[in-house]
C-alpha cells in the first residue's frame, strides 16, 4: 500500500445505532473538538473528550455514541504505516508524550442477538455494507499491542527554547507516522499547548516561512498564538508546501511593540494542532465549494510593514561569499 494520508473534519448529530464502522484502508487519528465520543471497539470502550485524541487502527470495528449531543472534530487518516512516538534524539528518555499516558481499553463484550446489525466497511476508498444478526463487540479478551488507544493532550510535556530563537514545530510532535526517509514524516501530529515563552531577542510567534511540508491546522480550544483574529475553535487552515505564511498583522505588530526585552509570558487557554505531511494534499470539491471557505484569509496579512532599519543592520558582507548551510530546510523572512 502506498504511503498516503487524508485530513478530514467530522460533524455528527446522531449516535451510531445497530451499526459499526471499519476502515480497511488505514488508521484513523481522531481529534474531538466539541462533544465527547464514546467509542465501542472490538477491544473495549474508549471515552474520548475534547482535549484527548484516539487512534483507531486499520481493521478494527467501532461504533460511536454522542453523550453530549452534536459533536465535531478532526480526523487524520494514514495508509501504509502506523503512528509511533517520535524519536526523542538529544532530549533523551523523558519528554513530549510519555508511553505510560497512552491508554487502551479493557475487554468488554455484549451478548445476545442484534438483528440486522450493519457493518460499514471502508475498503479501497469505497463504502460497503454487510448485515449480520450479532454484535461485532463479542470479544471477551484480547492481548497484544495492535489496539485502539487514546491520549490526553494535557499530559504532554512540551520542550521549547530557553534562550533565543523559535524552535521548529516538530519539537511538539505527539505522534508521527514516519516514511523510509529519516526525519521526513508521512504525517506528524503536532500540538501547540499552553506553555511559557521565555526567549529573548527573538520574534516569539511562529516565524514567517514556507517549507517542504504541508500544514493542516485545527484549533481545539481558545486562540492560536499566530492568529489574533479569525482562527476559531473548530476551524481549519491549510498551508500547502512552499505556501508562505506566518502570524497575522495584529499579532506581528503586538509582538514588535513588546520589544526584544519582553519577559517570560505564559500562553494560556489554547490547544491548536497540526497534521503535517511531506505529501502535497489535494483539496476535495466539498471543501473548495463550502460556504464556510474563508476567501478573505489573505487579508490577515494586509498592512504588514517592515520594521527593518538599514542603519542598524550589519552590511559588511557586500559581495562576499559565505558558507552554504546544507542543513537549511525552512525559508524564514
Ligand atoms: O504555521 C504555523 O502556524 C505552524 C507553525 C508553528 C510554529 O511555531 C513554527 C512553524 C510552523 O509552521
Ligand atoms: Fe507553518
Amino acid at each position: 500500500m502506498d504511503m498516503l494520508f487524508t485530513c478530514n473534519r467530522y460533524t455528527a448529530n446522531k449516535s451510531m445505532d445497530n451499526c459499526a464502522f471499519c476502515n480497511a484502508d488505514g488508521d484513523f487519528l481522531v481529534v474531538p473538538q466539541k462533544g465527547r465520543l464514546w467509542i465501542a471497539t472490538e477491544c473495549g470502550k474508549l471515552e474520548v473528550s475534547p482535549g484527548e485524541i484516539a487512534v483507531l487502527p486499520q481493521g478494527f470495528r467501532f461504533a460511536v455514541s454522542l453523550p453530549d449531543g452534536p459533536s465535531r472534530g478532526y480526523i487524520a487518516e494514514i495508509f501504509g504505516t502506523h503512528f509511533q512516538l517520535p524519536d526523542l534524539g538529544p532530549i533523551g528518555a523523558n519528554g513530549l508524550a510519555a508511553p505510560r499516558d497512552f491508554l487502551v481499553p479493557t475487554a468488554w463484550f455484549e451478548e445476545g442477538s442484534r438483528l440486522g446489525y450493519t457493518i460499514v466497511q471502508k475498503f479501497g476508498g469505497e463504502l460497503f455494507t454487510a448485515r449480520q444478526d450479532f454484535s461485532p463487540f463479542n470479544v471477551v479478551a484480547w492481548h497484544g499491542n495492535y489496539v485502539p488507544y487514546k491520549y490526553d493532550l494535557s499530559k504532554f510535556c512540551p520542550f521549547n527554547t530557553v534562550l533565543v530563537d523559535h524552535g521548529d514545530p516538530s519539537i511538539n510532535t505527539v505522534l508521527t507516522a514516519p516514511t523510509d526517509k529519516p526525519g521526513v514524516a508521512l504525517l506528524d501530529f503536532v500540538i501547540f499547548p499552553p506553555r511559557w515563552l521565555v526567549a529573548e531577542h527573538t520574534f516569539r510567534p511562529p516565524y514567517y516561512h514556507r517549507n517542504c511540508m504541508s500544514e493542516f491546522m485545527g484549533l481545539i480550544r481558545g486562540g492560536y498564538e499566530a492568529k489574533a483574529d479569525g482562527f476559531l475553535p473548530g476551524g481549519a487552515s491549510l498551508h500547502s508546501c512552499m505556501t508562505p505564511h506566518g502570524p497575522d498583522t495584529k499579532t506581528y505588530e503586538a509582538t514588535i511593540a513588546r520589544g526584544s526585552e519582553a519577559g517570560p509570558y505564559k500562553i494560556t487557554d489554547t490547544m491548536a494542532f497540526m497534521f503535517e505531511s511531506c505529501l502535497i494534499p489535494r483539496i476535495c470539491p466539498w471543501a473548495l465549494e463550502s460556504p464556510f471557505m474563508d476567501h478573505d484569509y489573505y487579508r490577515c496579512w494586509i498592512g504588514l510593514r517592515s520594521h527593518f532599519s538599514y542603519e542598524e543592520a550589519d552590511n559588511e558582507s557586500d559581495g562576499e561569499l559565505t558558507m552554504w548551510d546544507m542543513e537549511q530546510r525552512i525559508l524564514c523572512a
